[in-house]
């Protein structure tokens, strides 16, 4: 459009001219005469002239005239642009050459050649001029721009492109793009084309559209210089008041005539993508005279392109649907094969676990019965403020652990441990303790066991056992869930089994042992090794306990009482041994039957490189303590792998504290805990050393503590008449029996309040009260009634071989609960409080209590008790129980020894009947009396039972 407007601005400014510019006329002059002198050197070379004095290189406008009048020039010019066009030339004798000398020939001749170019001209659709254009004052003009056109013919000839057809004048650089593809056009091509146009022009465009467009290949680029020189065409004769008005219409028309085309163009270039046929394309240029036709066709071609489109578009959308109908299907398809096959691979997944679980379990059996001891292996996370750091483990498995190893431990720089089961850093301690939770429910089974975590200082023992610093409800460690767990399970088994659940918690600090639950901590305690059926337990405070908010509010206190300190690798680490000793009575409801079971869970000191650990004075101490007890723990097991006869138990108090644990009367279980830290590939590789040696101890099957109820009431007579007996008879012993026995204090809910030396009195005191009031005559007479049934068959150790494996003197247990109450309890503590000195005796003291003299005394005034069965300390603790309960009595309780005593009596004349109806047992009965190291030995096993009862420990 630019292009079109600055061609009209010239033509105006040409047009414009006539109005009396002179520069325009000068400057029309001007062009005309260059374009004169193009067309005069285009002809001087075509035709070969070289220096024809009529046709200059720069003609004037007659010398044009003149030098084209003859015709030669332009016909031969025809000639060279298309040979043969003008088959004979007038004037011309052998050759093309132009005569020297043009008169020669006569006026008429050379309107012949003039008339047959002018024909030729026309037939190929150029621009033609009249023969008076040759004359003097003829419109060379014509003439010019006829040559300049058949210059424009021939090049586009020769290039082959025929869309270029110039029509001479001043070369204007081409708009990119902004030129017009005509074909034929009337207005250009038709010898009548300025009239046509011109006609056109005059009547405002009235007529018909002579500018017609076409798409065809052998179009013609309309470029500005075309535009240029049809419009001066078409000016060419106008009167200058003329001009401004065609103009103004010339320009209406091209905007027209723009817009269409452009709008073609487009139309065009959609129609070429969508591949239009040839056929229509024809038809559109047949019909395509009149733009409206056009137009119409045009908007027709593009419906029906637009429809044709739509056609297909719909097809792609129905054939898109169905192709998505057919992914749907398939997809459906492969999800319910998928489905299926998640079904077939979880069903495998669950028989798979189902196949593990059993695996487990069976392999826990088979450690049961081979008595191994279990040992899980925990590994510690990296601690927060660590930069770490690179790790020693190498890798881990269910049960395998590798640890990348300094040069020395092993040759590829890996080692691997095997153990029942691997905890990774990443291991909760809900995972930990399910893992172990039916080691823990043994324990309401009657069966002992003793959990114990073992590893070099900072490895996480204490947050195993108790947790972290701050608890939450996650990380709460094995103590708090087992218990937890143990008061679940109580409450479940209500109806069927009533349990009796007490704690103590003590530590052993620079090898004294201490009471935990005391707040003095002072008091020095003994670790009473009972060698039998129970666990070695010291003889500190026993506290029941009926909910885990009571424990946690005793395990604060307990930990509170506990030796901590800092070193350069825990800041707060434990400095001591501390075992936590959960003690669980359950009596059947049906059957009278008693299980007994207790479990130690003991948070061990860690082992530590003093020079590592960067410890000085108090803290030097402590660690070469806890290093001495765990190498007198390493002396134990080392002998136990080697199934030496001698095991050195009595090396430390750690080792007498874990005697039964490790000598098969329990399930023990070690948790040994390792740092991931690159720098104690050392310790760790010694620690899993240990713990290897640990796994490959066989202790052999733990027992059930179960004891039946007729059994027990047996027993309970038998203890009665026994404790009567020595009671009546006056031993001194029985006073240092007595004495000896362990400290029991009573504390509530943490509370503790150990009775004041003020409140404590000597048993012994009540004690010769009680005896004229616990048995009534007839008590006294069934007593020796039963005396005599056991003299006569001179039995002994009956209770124990029959596999009754841990003993509760029910006289002390059961009739105390049912003849007085717990309430009782809480009034007696002052009067069962012991001197807290008793405890520090040694070892020998007790020995020496039985003399030899004693011994036999003992064995001929008891002997046909049947005692020994139940093992020497239970004559110990009969006394006690004789004492306490006399004690008890005395306490003001008088009235409620009736019943007592009618139970007495019931049970007496029972077990007199079993006795004597029973040959197995009559039989078990006559088993030898034991030795006197085992009476001696054990005399110190008393101790109280959770509510305040007293058993003994075996
Ligand atoms: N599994 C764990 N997850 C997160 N933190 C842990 C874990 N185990 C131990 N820790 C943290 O590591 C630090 C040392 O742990 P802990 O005191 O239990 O070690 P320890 O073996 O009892 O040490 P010591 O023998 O010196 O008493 C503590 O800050 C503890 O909270």
């Amino acid at each position: 459009m630019a292009m079109a407007a600055a061609v009209l601005e010239e033509a105006l400014r040409w047009g414009g001219g006539s109005v009396g510019d002179d520069n325009v006329a000068a400057r029309r002059a001007e062009e005309a005469a260059i374009r004169r002198h193009e067309a005069a050197s285009w002809l001087r070379k075509t035709v070969g002239i070289v220096c024809a004095k009529d046709l200059p290189e720069e003609p004037s406008e007659e010398e044009f005239q003149l030098g084209l009048r003859n015709g030669i020039v332009l016909c031969n010019a025809l000639n060279k642009v298309q040979p043969g066009a003008i088959p004979k030339i007038v004037g011309v004798q052998s050759d093309t050459a132009v005569p020297a000398d043009g008169s020669a020939l006569c006026a008429y001749q050379y309107f012949e050649n003039l008339r047959n170019f002018v024909v030729v001209i026309q037939d190929f659709g150029l621009p033609t001029f009249e023969v008076s254009d040759l004359e003097k004052g003829g419109k060379s003009v014509r003439i010019v721009d006829c040559v300049l056109a058949l210059k424009s013919f021939s090049e586009s000839k020769k290039t082959g492109r025929q869309a270029a057809c110039k029509y001479g004048g001043i070369l204007k650089p081409l708009v990119s793009g902004n030129y017009f593809i005509l074909k034929n056009c009337d207005a250009f091509m038709n010898k009548n084309a300025r009239i046509h146009t011109e006609e056109a022009t005059l009547n405002g465009f009235r007529g018909e559209q002579n500018l017609s467009l076409d798409c065809s290949p052998e179009s013609y680029e309309i470029t500005s210089d075309n535009l240029s020189t049809i419009i001066r065409t078409i000016l060419l004769d106008k009167k200058p008041e003329e001009i401004p008005l065609i103009v103004e219409s010339l320009l209406n028309k091209v905007i027209q005539e723009y817009e269409l085309r452009f709008a073609n163009q487009n139309l065009m270039d959609e129609e070429k993508q969508n591949n239009l046929t040839t056929k229509e394309e024809a038809s559109f240029a047949v019909n395509g005279s009149n733009a409206a036709q056009k137009f119409h066709l045009k908007a027709e071609i593009n419906f029906d392109l637009q429809h044709k489109q739509i056609k297909g578009l719909r097809g792609t959308v129905s054939s898109i649907k169905s192709g998505m109908e057919q992914l749907k299907l398939h997809y459906s398809e492969e999800f319910t094969k998928l489905g299926k096959h998640l079904y077939t691979i979880s069903n495998a997944a669950s028989g798979y676990h189902k196949v593990l679980e059993e695996n487990r379990k069976l392999y826990n059996q088979i450690q049961d019965l081979k008595g191994n001891i279990r040992v899980y292996c925990r590994v510690r996370p990296f601690l927060p403020g660590q930069i770490s750091s690179l790790s020693s483990v190498a890798g881990m498995e269910e049960r395998t652990i590798t640890i990348m190893t300094p040069t020395k431990y092993g040759k590829d720089g890996n080692k691997s441990f095997t153990f029942n089961k691997v905890f990774g850093p990443a291991a909760t301690q809900d995972e930990v303790f399910s893992d172990m939770q039916p080691l823990i429910r043994s324990v309401l089974d009657g069966f002992n066991v003793c959990i114990f975590a073992y590893g070099q200082t900072g490895s996480g023992k204490t947050y195993t056992m108790s947790g972290p610093k701050v608890l939450t409800e996650e990380s709460l460690g094995v103590n708090y869930k087992a218990l937890n767990d143990l008061f679940n399970l109580q409450a479940q088994r209500k109806g069927t089994i009533d349990y009796d659940i007490s704690v103590q918690m003590i530590e052993i600090y620079n090898e004294q042992v201490r009471d935990l639950l005391q707040d003095s901590g002072n008091r020095r305690l003994e670790i009473k090794n009972t060698s039998q059926k129970g666990l070695a337990v010291p003889d500190a405070s026993i506290v029941p306990v009926t909910s885990t908010s009571d424990v946690v509010e005793l395990m604060n206190q307990g930990q509170k009482n506990r030796a901590v300190g800092s070193t350069a690798i825990n800041d707060r680490s434990s400095r001591s041994h501390s075992c936590l000793t959960v003690h669980v009575q359950g009596r059947d409801l049906t059957s009278g039957t008693v299980l007994r079971g207790c479990m130690h869970l003991v948070d061990l000191a860690g082992s530590e490189r003093v020079d590592k650990s960067e410890v000085v004075g108090d803290r030097l101490k402590e660690a070469q303590y806890i290093n001495k007890s765990l190498s007198a723990l390493g002396d134990v097991i080392a002998s136990l792998s080697q199934k030496n006869t001698h095991v050195p138990y009595r090396n430390s108090k750690l080792t007498q504290l874990l005697q039964d644990s490790l000598g098969g009367q329990a399930k023990t279980l070690m948790f040994v805990h390792i740092s991931p830290e690159l720098d104690a590939a050392g310790e760790t590789i010694s620690t899993l050393k240990f713990a290897e040696r640990v796994a490959s101890v066989e202790l052999g099957a733990a027992k059930q503590n179960k004891e039946g109820s007729e059994i027990r009431e047996l027993k309970e007579q038998i203890a009665s008449l026994k404790a009567a007996l020595a009671k009546k008879e006056g031993e001194p012993e029985n006073i240092l029996s007595t004495r000896s026995s362990p400290s029991i204090y009573r504390i509530r809910k943490g509370n503790a309040t150990p009775a004041t030396p003020k409140d404590r009195q000597p048993m012994e005191e009540v004690g010769s009260l009680e005896v004229q009031n616990v048995f009534t005559p007839a008590q006294k007479r069934s007593k020796m009634h039963l005396l005599g049934i056991l003299t006569e068959n001179n039995s002994s150790n009956s209770v124990q071989n029959c596999n009754v494996p841990q003993k509760e003197i029910g006289l002390g247990g059961w009739v105390d609960k049912m003849a007085l109450g717990d309430n009782h309890f809480e009034n007696s503590n002052s009067i069962l409080e012991l001197e807290p000195d008793t405890a520090q005796l040694p070892t020998s003291f007790y020995h020496q209590r039985y003399s030899p003299v004693q011994q036999s005394c003992r064995t001929e005034s008891v002997p046909s008790l049947g005692l020994h069965g139940f093992d020497s300390a239970t004559s110990c603790s009969n006394q006690e129980i004789v004492v306490s309960t006399m004690g008890l009595k005395a306490s003001g309780v008088a009235n409620r020894g009736a019943s007592t005593v009618k139970k007495y009596e019931a049970t007496s004349t029972r077990s007199t009947n079993l006795a004597s109806k029973s040959p197995l047992l009559q039989k078990k009965l006559q088993t030898p009396t034991r030795n006197r190291n085992q009476l001696t030995s054990s005399t110190i096993g008393g101790r109280r039972t959770p509510n305040g009862k007293i058993g003994i420990a075996k």
